[in-house]
């Protein structure tokens, strides 16, 4: 069944904006950084530290394939990174899967993440200055991965609600 997908850089609105979409749409909707916690039973804090990255890349690939491979029609929220590991990008291009890119200046992404950073162990410790330079470079490298996307949906100074319309009217 077909697979509504949201990806972009940490802050962008993911999490958030599948979950409203799910309401407004009436399709169930998971998030792959919650169903990778429940599958581990840890935090994405606690992976990072006792596992390291490598690991939870591997983990969330293996996630984000069952999720891909179930029989129910869903929305999914990805991590930043989902799309730039393990050829996750090119699983984005199956039949069944429409992709939407959440796109985010660096202005919208520092200020929104620098209210939200602790439960991101990429950015949790970085000083506002460093965290600005780190955002501009990494979206830049990433920003390959997210253009693959088949929608592209600016997020700056819209409402929630109002990028959920966006979407509902490309997906209509
Ligand atoms: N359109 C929006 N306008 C204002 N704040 C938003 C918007 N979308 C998301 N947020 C806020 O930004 C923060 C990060 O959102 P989140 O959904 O966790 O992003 P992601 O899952 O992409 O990392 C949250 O505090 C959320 O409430
Ligand atoms: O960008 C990334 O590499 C990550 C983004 C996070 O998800 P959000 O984008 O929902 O914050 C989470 O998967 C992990 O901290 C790594
Ligand atoms: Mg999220």
């Amino acid at each position: 069944m077909r697979k509504i997908i949201l990806l972009g850089y940490m802050g962008c609105g993911k999490s958030t904006i599948a979950n409203k979409l799910s309401k407004n749409i009436g399709i169930p909707f998971v998030d792959l950084d919650i169903k990778i916690e429940e599958k581990v039973n840890l935090s994405i804090n606690a992976i990072f530290e006792k596992h390291g990255e490598i690991f939870f890349r591997k983990l969330e690939h293996e996630v984000f394939i069952e999720l891909l491979n179930s029989p129910e029609r869903l929305i999914i929220g990805l991590g930043g990174g989902t799309p730039c590991y393990a050829n996750n990008h090119e699983l984005l291009k199956a039949d069944n899967v429409v992709s939407i890119y959440l796109k985010a200046s660096i202005e919208t992404l520092f200020s929104r993440l620098s209210a939200n950073k602790s439960k991101r162990p990429l950015i949790a410790n970085k000083s506002d200055e460093e965290m600005k330079e780190f955002i501009a470079m990494h979206l830049f490298e990433r920003s390959f991965y997210y253009n693959q996307a088949q929608y592209k949906v600016s997020v700056d100074d819209k409402t929630i609600d109002q990028v959920v319309l966006d979407i509902v009217s490309l997906l209509a």
